[in-house]
């Protein structure tokens, strides 16, 4: 019982541009730990380019709870390179992809795989959904209470599976590993056609009072801080510069994109609920 949870360091390492996969990362990480015993836990945020210059590097002894959320139905593309830097060192763990309640795809097995490359034991995976980044209204305000309540249920079930069954830890030796995944989720146009919205770029608005937020929460880093209209890097459409805008300068007004954010809307109006998978 050398390994008990009890003493293990317990971190919430996420990529959050809107703020749905913090929320959910940090309550599993502050769920586990309370659990645990223990009053302290670590949070690491990559959202920010800085943060992504480091090397992270784990112990044994730790439990990493890892959060990005579902781009086009994967691991974000931009965050790959990063991600493959990172150091398990058979560290426990915890895999959260959040998406926007149209689906998650092929996200969670790609980010178990990546994480079990990286040298982690990874032990559960587990899938919630955020706001929509495109949309107000496409799981409107989620997590909420209900979801938050479930990332509660989960952490305790990873604290009986480590409390109790340490040899689960094993876990990825039955695994069957098989890099294949769906191509990225493409959008279609009036005629059916794909399109692209990597050139797509968000515009400000009169209101912009040039407070700099959105340079500053830029993930990218691509919004330029002394002419917050112009962009001197990509633009992912994370949304993160439309959301946190206090006064809703900035938005998207390309047809397909305005188009795939009405549909995504219309098509995706049932509630998903956050499913749970020890043994991918
Ligand atoms: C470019 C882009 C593509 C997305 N693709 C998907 C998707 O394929 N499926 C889905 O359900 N949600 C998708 N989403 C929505 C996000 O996964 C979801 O809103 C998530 O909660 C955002 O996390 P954050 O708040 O931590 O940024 C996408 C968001 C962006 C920005």
């Amino acid at each position: 019982m050398e390994r008990e949870i009890i003493n293990r360091k317990i971190s919430a390492f996420y990529f959050s541009a809107t703020g749905t996969t913090k929320k959910i990362t940090e309550k599993l990480a502050l769920e586990i730990s309370a659990g645990a015993g223990q009053n302290s836990w670590e949070i690491i945020d990559f959202t920010l380019p800085e943060a992504r210059k480091k090397q992270y590097s784990f112990t044994e002894d730790d439990i990493v709870v890892v959060g990005v959320p579902v781009i086009a139905g994967r691991v974000p593309n931009v965050l790959l390179k990063f991600l493959n830097t990172v150091k398990g060192n058979k560290a426990t763990a915890v895999a959260i992809v959040m998406y926007g309640n149209r689906n998650y795809d092929d996200a969670l097995k790609e980010l178990w795989d990546i994480l079990d490359e990286d040298g982690f034991n990874v032990l559960c995976g587990c899938a919630f959904i955020g706001e929509h980044s495109f949309s107000d209204t496409l799981a409107m305000n989620r997590p909420d209470e209900e979801d938050m309540n479930t990332a509660a249920d989960f952490a305790a079930k990873i604290i009986k599976i480590i409390n109790e069954e340490p040899k689960i830890n094993a876990v990825n030796e039955y695994k069957v590993i098989e890099k294949v995944y769906r191509d990225y989720y493409k959008p279609k146009d009036r005629e059916g056609n794909p399109v692209d919205f990597r050139k797509i770029t968000p515009k400000t608005g009169d209101s912009c009072t040039d407070c700099k937020i959105c340079a500053e929460v830029c993930p990218m880093g691509s919004i330029d801080y002394d002419n917050v209209s112009t962009l001197n890097g990509i633009c992912i459409k994370c949304c993160a510069c439309i959301k946190k805008c206090p006064v809703h300068a900035k938005y998207f007004d390309d047809e397909n994109f305005v188009k795939h954010k009405i549909e995504l809307e219309e098509e995706n109006e049932a509630r998903k609920l956050p499913e749970f998978f020890l043994i991918m």
